[in-house]
Parts: C-alpha cells; sequence; structure tokens
C-alpha cells in the first residue's frame, strides 16, 4: 500500500475568507484497499475447510478488499455532510481514511486542520470509571485539566449518563452499549473540532438523546467546523446535513443537497 495517508493543507486557505468557501477537506480520486492476511483464496466448502483442518495447513494467501473505489469531492467549513449508504458500501472506511487512520492505495485525502473519528469503537478505558474517562478523554483531545474542570460537569450533564443514578462513578464495562456511546459523544463534543467524524454516535442513543445531539452538531458547525456523520438512521442525517454524499461499492453513487440524495437513496435510484 502506498503510504499517502491524509495530508495537512493548512497553508491553501484563501485570502478573503469572509465570503469565500474554505475547503476543509479535499478527498481525490482515492482507492482504499484492506490487505488480509491468511484468508485464503478457496471456496468456502465444508471438504476445503475439513482438509484445512485434518492438514493443519492455513493458506498464507493474502487477500485483497478493495472498499473504496476512486472517490472524490470537497467538503468545506461550515457543512455537515451525511454519508449513507448500504452495509459495507465503505462509509466507515472513507471517514477513518480521512481522520488518517488508513492510508491509501492511490490518490490523496488533504485536511484543513485537525480530524477527529469519533467512531462506535472510540477509544475509552472500559476498565476506568466514566468519570475518569471524561477527564482522560477530554486531556487527550489536548484540554488543559482547568479547561477540563470548567467543563466536567456540563459534559457529564450532557450525556445523562447519571440521569438514572450514579453512574458516571461505576467502571464503564457496566453501561450499556447505548451509554457508553452518549458518553463518547459527551466527551468528543465538548470541543470545537476542526473535522469532526461522527460514526453512528447517534444511532445508539435513545430520542431524547438524538436530539439533543443533534442541536450540539448543529452548534459545532456554526464554530467553523465541518462534521462528517454516517448513519444508517435518515431521519438523523435530514435533521443535521444539509449535504449528503452516498456510497455504494465503494463508488460516490451521488453528492448533493440531503433531500434530493436520501430520497434517491429510499427509492434505489441511481442516477
Ligand atoms: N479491517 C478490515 N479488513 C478487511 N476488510 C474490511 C475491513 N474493514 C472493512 N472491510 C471491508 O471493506 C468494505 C467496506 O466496509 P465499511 O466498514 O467501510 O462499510 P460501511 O459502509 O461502513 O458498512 P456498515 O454500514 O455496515 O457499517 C466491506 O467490504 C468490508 O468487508
Amino acid at each position: 500500500m502506498a503510504d499517502t495517508a491524509t495530508t495537512n493543507v493548512q497553508e491553501a486557505a484563501p485570502v478573503d475568507a469572509q465570503h469565500a468557501r474554505v475547503p476543509t477537506v479535499v478527498v481525490d480520486d482515492v482507492h482504499i484497499v484492506y490487505k488480509v492476511h491468511g484468508a485464503g483464496s478457496g471456496r468456502g466448502s465444508a471438504t476445503s475447510a475439513l482438509s484445512r483442518i485434518i492438514s493443519r495447513k492455513r493458506s498464507p494467501a493474502i487477500r485483497e478488499v478493495h472498499a473504496v473505489r476512486g472517490v472524490s469531492f470537497v467538503a468545506y467549513k461550515g457543512e455537515a455532510i451525511g454519508l449513507i449508504g448500504s452495509n459495507g458500501s465503505g462509509k466507515s472506511t472513507m471517514l477513518a481514511a480521512i481522520a488518517g487512520l488508513l492510508p491509501t492505495e492511490a490518490g490523496g485525502i488533504y485536511t484543513n486542520g485537525q480530524p477527529s473519528l469519533l467512531g462506535v469503537n472510540a477509544a475509552l478505558m472500559n476498565d476506568l470509571t466514566g468519570d475518569r474517562n471524561v477527564v482522560l478523554g477530554c486531556l487527550a483531545m489536548g484540554m488543559s485539566p482547568a479547561e477540563v474542570r470548567s467543563r466536567y460537569q456540563d459534559i457529564v450533564d450532557f450525556s445523562g449518563i447519571n440521569e438514572k443514578g450514579d453512574f458516571i462513578t461505576l467502571p464503564m464495562r457496566t453501561y450499556s452499549s447505548g451509554m457508553a456511546a452518549r458518553l463518547r459523544f459527551s466527551i468528543a463534543a465538548a470541543k470545537t473540532h476542526d473535522v469532526l467524524l461522527i460514526d453512528e454516535a447517534l444511532a445508539t442513543g435513545d430520542q431524547k438523546f438524538q436530539k439533543r445531539s443533534e442541536a450540539r452538531i448543529r452548534e459545532l458547525r456554526k464554530e467553523a467546523g465541518t462534521v462528517f456523520l454516517v448513519s444508517h438512521n435518515n431521519n438523523a442525517i435530514r435533521d443535521t446535513c444539509e449535504r449528503t454524499i452516498w456510497i455504494e461499492k465503494g463508488e460516490l453513487v451521488m453528492d448533493g443537497p440531503t433531500d434530493v440524495v436520501v430520497k434517491a437513496y429510499e427509492r434505489g435510484e441511481r442516477p
């Protein structure tokens, strides 16, 4: 794989920032290929599985999954962009690549500012209590200890973790998946991000929390960042994003106003 990952283009800001649209992410004909080691290319029949077990042989073959195929778009400051598409279409892969976590096989991704990926698996420490995770998460995002102290209560209140009791002092492993997702979102949303990449974080929250997080996403946009939201909840995309990109089998199918793109997606009408 080529080691092109993401590149920063801070110096590319336009002179008249008041009126010009400021590009924050440029995705230029990007291809992303996963290499899966030890995955034989043989058919998955029972006999071939049995013969592999009996011979105790592992196939040394490397299989390639071409997850993103020649995607290009430009995102601008103040935009919230929804990424939609069926399971396995390449949405999470695209986000991880924008965050600089995956190298590109071909093409380039240029970001103006620091991208932060908030995924369902965003790293918090399961054995630590919620409150310790709030502090660690904030410090990891670059807040000073004083800032963390001043934001702490807001974050806990926003997450609603303590609505049904003192859960914030319990280890995160005792949280339901929805509670953990709420805390992750609340920590990430406490800071203004240049480029905030959200992967399904809203899907696990309940209705009330979804509304609260949608409002926070709108605020984050106003604070001059760019937000990407991957979701299978088309209503969350409609309520949050004015622009939507539809990806299918790793290819960009449509890029335009949310109402137009989501309607076409729901009807299965490819342009
Ligand atoms: N770590 C990995 N190793 C190999 N292949 C992967 C890996 N992660 C994803 N893929 C493959 O890449 C393709 C795109 O996956 P991706 O997770 O980006 O899809 P998605 O659109 O986010 O799907 P979903 O809506 O189900 O979350 C799929 O074919 C998937 O099998």
